[in-house]
């Protein structure tokens, strides 16, 4: 469970981004953060796994505070964070399965590193994940020659390796096509409750956040203004959070329509094959 309470952030001297955030996300819950650009978003996600540091208040992860952690106290935490970006981050001229096992990195010593030696165990891991997400027959292609969505599965598979106790995920979509987008926000949905993990998700594309997650957090000017489920996520929702801005790819119209339409999608839409994490879940128990 992620416990963030009273979360101040200020660059510099300038007004505070985040103006005391409070939010609970439980275990198995998908939450998007949506809001216009400059809301805070980015520094929210950059708080919790400490890109950024905090000006105030209390982050805390199954009970763990993770304000103020330093040196390898604060190595260890984050390992336990995972983390999925809109460019992917991959390595290109290294293969898919080390860039996957990338993500034990916090775990294995600096020789096993540099010699690409890890131990078994994380190599069968991988393999089990890779096939979970479809890509385990590109794990000795170059990342570079994978697709955007077969890319983006790598960065999602990284972030497992690292046996998260959460995923964040910034903007994960936006380099993607609809398809592809669709997908990857199905995936991230069934590895949440599959792995038992909170996942927070900045996203710009609201339709997608409401068809694929079950609450939305939206942020205006660093305060959380809308919490709630995605069918009370209205027209007025949408207008205080953007506030006469457009809301990318999405004008919201009367709510009932909308979750009939949602419904739609989910019915058109085959479901991720569900290929059993249990022996995964097992590992992470
Ligand atoms: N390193 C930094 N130094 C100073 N100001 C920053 C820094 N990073 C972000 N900001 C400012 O903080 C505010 C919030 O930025 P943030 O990137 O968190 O917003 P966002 O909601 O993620 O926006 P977007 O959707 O465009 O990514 C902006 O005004 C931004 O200019």
């Amino acid at each position: 469970m992620l416990e963030i309470s009273k979360l101040v952030k200020r660059y510099g001297h300038d007004e505070a981004v985040l103006k005391g955030l409070d939010l609970v996300v439980e275990d198995n819950s998908v939450v998007a953060i949506v809001g216009a650009s400059g809301a805070g978003k980015s520094t929210m996600l950059r708080c919790i796994n400490r890109l950024v540091e905090p000006s105030s208040g209390s982050i805390r992860l199954n009970g763990n505070e993770l304000v103020n952690l330093r040196g390898a106290a604060l190595r260890r935490a984050r390992r336990k964070i995972g983390m999925v970006f809109q460019g992917f981050n991959l390595i290109d001229r290294l293969t898919v399965m080390e860039n996957v096992l990338a993500g034990r990195l916090g775990y294995v010593s600096l020789y096993q590193a540099i010699s690409r030696r890890y131990p078994q165990a994380d190599i069968e891991r991988a393999f089990q994940l890779m096939e979970r997400v479809g890509i385990a027959q590109y794990a000795n292609k170059r990342a570079d020659e994978l697709s955007g969505g077969e890319r983006q599965r790598v960065g999602v598979v990284r972030a497992l390796m690292q046996e998260p106790e959460l995923l964040l995920a910034d903007e994960p979509t936006a380099s993607l096509d609809p398809r592809t987008s669709e997908q990857i926000m199905m995936l991230l949905q069934s590895l949440a409750s599959e792995l038992s993990l909170p996942v927070l998700i900045n996203i710009h594309n609201v339709a997608q956040a409401k068809t694929y997650t079950e609450r939305i957090v939206g942020l205006r000017h660093g305060k959380m203004i809308f919490d709630g489920k995605p069918a009370e996520f209205d027209k007025d929702a949408l207008d205080a959070i953007y506030g006469g801005i457009e809301a990318p790819d999405e004008t919201v119209s009367d709510p009932q329509a909308t979750e009939q339409q949602t419904d739609k999608q989910h019915a058109d839409k085959p479901r991720q094959r569900d290929k059993g994490l249990d022996e995964v879940k097992h590992d992470q128990a």
